[in-house]
């Protein structure tokens, strides 16, 4: 399965729609707080935003309610997979993604038999409160080494200017939040990930 280079996490289906429409092809609506008819409300319009723009929509955390939206992939955390029915997902045919941060993880991710994995964070990140050290991109190159076939994502403190280092060492998908989400120009700098990662793509 082949991702796309860039991929765009936002919390809404308002980001999907102000910044899909520029050409982005792969993105995560990451919603961490919300009540469940709020969280359908998002997901439904957020697929319908994707579908149109042609775009692979992946809902994080919310796996039942993405089964029953009728959505195609979905990304879970270790915390996450521990609940999760594993089995109820594939009989769905709905993809799945994993986050590692260390060997463990990644042994754990691996038995799971996910569509891609992300390493996590690869540079210090603002986003959330994180108990592991950024990994560093030689880090990426060992989880190449590891997961190859299946896809790998390099997650944390993305931006621009290293993405030369995240692909040369390995990764396959480069994904992104606050570099996008708090830069001044959402739009331009959207448009700046797309033309910098086409060479990958
Ligand atoms: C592509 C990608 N990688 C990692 C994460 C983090 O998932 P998780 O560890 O479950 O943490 P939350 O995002 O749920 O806070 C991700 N969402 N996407
Ligand atoms: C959710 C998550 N998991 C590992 S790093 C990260 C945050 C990524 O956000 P940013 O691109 O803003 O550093
Ligand atoms: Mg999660």
């Amino acid at each position: 399965m082949k991702l796309d280079p860039f991929y765009l996490i936002v919390d809404s289906a308002a980001w999907i729609e102000r910044l899909v429409p520029l050409g982005v092809k792969l993105v995560q609506l990451r919603i961490k707080t919300m009540d469940e008819a709020g969280l359908r409300a998002e997901i439904r319009k957020a697929k319908a935003l994707c579908a149109q723009h042609r775009c692979q929509l992946i809902v994080n955390d919310h796996w039942r309610l993405a089964i029953e939206e009728g959505c195609d992939f979905v990304h879970l955390g270790q915390e996450d997979l521990q609940t999760a029915d594993r089995s109820r997902i594939r009989v769905a045919g709905v993809r799945l993604g994993l986050s590692t941060h260390d060997h463990i993880e990644l042994e754990t991710a691996m038995a799971a038999e996910p569509d891609y994995i992300a390493l996590g964070p690869i540079y210090p990140t603002i986003l959330k409160k994180m108990k592991w050290a950024p990994q560093g991109v030689e880090r990426i190159n060992e989880w190449k080494r590891r997961v190859a076939p299946v896809p790998l994502v390099a997650i944390g403190g993305l931006n621009p200017d290293r993405l030369d280092g995240a692909f040369a060492a390995g990764a396959d998908s480069a994904a992104v939040v606050t570099d996008i989400t708090l830069n001044a120009d959402p739009q331009a700098r959207t448009r700046e990930w797309i033309k910098k990662t086409d060479r990958w793509r």
